[in-house]
């Protein structure tokens, strides 16, 4: 769909609210589209579908519980599948949701997104955020319209998350399927299945138990965390262009220079094993990160694990292709030097 032009927020009348009880905390769900958008032609149908068909509004009044535990107020960012999010509409979003949350009658930001893509967004507003409010990223398996659709309970539970006391410190979380997770090292595991989002090496920060959630571990940040102030560029202008390339047998030598001709400003390497490339590609690998210096992250196409040691490029550590790919687009878009972008990814 074609790039609307993005609202800029600002009235806090109560009538922005769907419902509103002065004693209870504010929050606004920011709402991008996705599966929990979702709506099929029928509720046995969870496949095929059109994602980011319903509207903010919609989905709200369809869980009227959440207006027993905070006052919501829905903003429609975009309605897309989360395979068209950018760097534009997720500038906006930050833009958006750091102006909300500097307002003290604010206690916290909730956006719905598809899953798809989910895990780079969560991890953009995670280093573009500076708030110790908490900001939870929420989606959903099966559409809107489907039985046990599971979004509304998703919604619910983010929206508890958003308002609780124990919530505040950690950054940006994700929530699907009763867990919460943390929007940097969490993942998508399975192209279909309800309990798709894990980290299986750092693992959950809490569970929902009665759709309240309980945390195992008092607050903290990742180490490595790091923040980019992208508070004033303006959000219409796309951020540097980051390739991701995929390594295999008999992969093609020319991919990285085809990537650079194509105009990546910076390219993510998902190599083999821990990083490694076939003899041959490695050469012209080589070959391109002297001849044009532009900063090369090395991860892997395995799920888990941890990357150092390739001499040629920058090491992504336990940051997997998606992450590295929207940590690199941040340091390039804030000019960092290629000896500042291997501080941030080695530590
Ligand atoms: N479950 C989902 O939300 C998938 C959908 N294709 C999306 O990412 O927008």
């Amino acid at each position: 769909s074609p790039l609307i032009q993005l609202p800029h927020i600002v009235p806090r009348a109560v009538e922005d609210f769907e419902c509103f009880n002065a004693s209870l905390p504010n929050i606004t769900i920011y709402a991008t589209g996705g599966t929990i958008a979702g709506s099929a032609g029928s509720a046995d149908q969870t496949t095929g579908y059109q994602s980011g068909a319903l509207g903010i509004k919609t989905l709200i009044e369809a869980v009227p519980q959440l207006c027993n535990v905070s006052n919501v107020r829905g903003i429609q960012i975009v309605n897309v599948d989360s395979g068209d999010i950018n760097s534009t509409i997720l500038t906006n979003l930050t833009q958006n949701i750091q102006k909300d949350l500097d307002n003290p009658l604010i206690q916290g930001a909730v956006v719905t997104h598809g899953t798809d893509t989910l895990e780079e967004s969560a991890f953009f507003l995670d280093l573009t955020i500076a708030s110790e409010k908490p900001v939870v990223v929420v989606g959903s398996m099966r559409p809107a319209t489907a039985l046990s659709a599971d979004g509304p309970i998703n919604l619910l539970s983010a929206v508890k998350l958003a308002v609780n006391k124990n919530a505040k410190g950690r950054g940006t979380m994700i929530v699907l399927n009763d867990r919460i997770a943390s929007a940097r090292f969490t993942v998508k595991t399975n192209a279909n299945a309800v309990d798709t989002f894990k980290a299986e090496e750092q693992g959950f920060l809490g569970v929902f138990e009665d759709i309240n959630p309980l945390f195992f571990y008092p607050p903290s940040r990742p180490l490595g965390h790091r923040y980019f102030n992208i508070t004033s560029r303006p959000f219409q202008t796309p951020m540097p262009k980051v390739d991701v390339l995929y390594g295999h047998q008999e992969v093609s030598p020319e991919i990285f220079q085809a990537a650079v001709d194509n105009g990546a400003k910076g390219i993510v390497l998902a190599g083999l094993g821990a990083g490694y490339w076939p003899s041959v590609a490695l050469k012209s690998l080589e070959a391109v990160v002297n001849k044009t210096g532009i900063p090369v992250v090395a991860s892997r196409r395995t799920a888990w694990g941890y990357v150092e040691g390739q001499e040629w490029g920058i090491n992504a550590g336990f940051l997997n292709p998606s992450k590295s790919r929207i940590q690199l687009q941040l340091a390039l878009e804030n000019k960092l030097s290629n000896q500042e972008i291997r501080s941030i990814f080695e530590l």
